[in-house]
């Protein structure tokens, strides 16, 4: 069994509770709220900030030329053309680019990315690689399972967003971080497999965190 099967296995139930939540669910049905989906667009532009620099790091923490290329490449694409996408997105819903770019994070947005980048900046390679791959893999996962619901890529507000996630590209996207992490653990002693789950286990629950934050439109006390 390959440790990314392990992980899988071992986090099934999680992972269905991020399937499960009513955010995740309303997109599919298309009955979620508009407020929700807007704060959740603004949230998340924060949020794609922060990850691209994990994509940095991981050209930083690597030896391999071809790796340290694939991070050089995700970082410009996720600069240069998914936050371009996100912003012409998030115009659909009257979110200015201004508001955007001043948004700041929440609570979970900021407690997640500091998660990731104090592990991306401290840890090894293989930390960094576990830290990133929750997100990739579970939008991919949930892009397919909600793209498989009839008619769902013809709503008009959520089904671009569910064609992206569930397309060939980012299924590959999440395959390729796959395929490192598991080279990454291959022969590491089981103490270091169980830290690199656990860095696993905490963004898979980030992930659901950041789907109730939204559903909530949580943000601080004073606010
Ligand atoms: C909270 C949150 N988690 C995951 C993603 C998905 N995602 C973000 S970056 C990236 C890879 C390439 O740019 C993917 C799949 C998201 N948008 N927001």
């Amino acid at each position: 069994m390959t440790f990314s099967e392990r992980l899988y296995e071992r986090l099934q139930p999680i992972w269905r509770r991020n399937h499960a939540h009513p955010f995740v669910q309303g997109m599919g049905d298309g009955t979620l709220d508009l407020e929700k989906f807007r704060f959740y667009m603004i949230q998340d532009y924060v949020y794609l900030k922060d990850y691209a620099k994990l994509f940095a790091l991981g050209a930083v923490k690597s030896d391999d030329l071809a790796v340290m290329g694939k991070f050089a490449a995700l970082l410009d694409s996720t600069l240069n053309e998914e936050m371009s996408l996100h912003r012409a997105y998030a115009a659909r819903f009257g979110i200015t680019v201004e508001e955007l770019e001043q948004a700041k994070p929440s609570p979970v947005t900021l407690a997640y990315t500091h998660y990731m980048l104090h592990t991306a900046q401290n840890g090894s390679l293989a930390e960094l690689t576990a830290a990133l791959l929750p997100c990739m893999w579970s939008y991919s996962e949930i892009g397919k399972e909600l793209s498989r619901l009839p008619g769902v890529s013809e709503h008009s507000y959520y089904g671009d967003w569910i064609k992206m996630y569930s397309s060939e590209e980012f299924g590959a996207l999440a395959q390729w971080c796959i395929g490192l992490l598991d080279r990454l653990a291959e022969g590491k002693p089981e103490s270091e497999l169980i830290r690199l789950e656990e860095i696993f286990l905490n963004t898979t629950r980030y992930e659901y965190l950041f789907w109730e934050m939204a559903y909530r439109m949580e943000s601080w006390p004073d606010e």
